[in-house]
């Protein structure tokens, strides 16, 4: 049971909506190249913070970090696709609006990662050299 099922009716147990919402991870490791990107980025940060020893509460900067970025591109995927469900490929100021918006989004929660990253990171590399 996934997304190739034709079930248009509402799910009747907690199994059958969990099972749809891992079709939807799936799916959209799948079918978004910047969703890819976020879960390999996301890889690195898990071996670097445990390459480099980070204490607790930075594990907790980091993984929030994480799920933001993974949160808003899930966001911005659905956007995208109820956007093309919308106006069916056709040009809409509003469908512009809701992509662009929906992609700064992700642009936002990427800075947000990449100042945690940094503040992290960035003394423990250094302390290295
Ligand atoms: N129906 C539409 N009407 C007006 N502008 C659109 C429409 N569809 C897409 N666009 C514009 O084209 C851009 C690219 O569209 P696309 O569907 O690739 O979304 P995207 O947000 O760029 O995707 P990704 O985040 O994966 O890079 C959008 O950001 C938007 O500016």
């Amino acid at each position: 049971m996934g997304l190739k099922d034709k079930q248009t009716t509402k799910n009747h147990n907690l199994g059958q909506s969990m099972r749809h919402a891992f079709a939807g991870l799936i799916a959209v490791a799948h079918l978004e190249r910047n969703m890819r990107w976020h879960l390999l980025a996301s890889i690195l940060v898990l071996v670097g913070g445990w390459w480099l020893q980070v204490d607790r509460s930075e594990w907790l900067w980091l993984i929030l970090a994480i799920f933001l970025v993974i949160q808003s591109e899930l966001a911005n995927t659905v956007v995208e696709n109820v956007v093309d469900l919308l106006t069916d490929q056709h040009y809409a100021l509003a469908a512009k609006y809701a992509k662009d918006m929906a992609a700064a989004a992700v642009l936002v929660a990427a800075i947000f990662a990449i100042v945690v990253g940094l503040i992290i990171f960035l003394p423990k590399l250094l302390w290295l050299i």
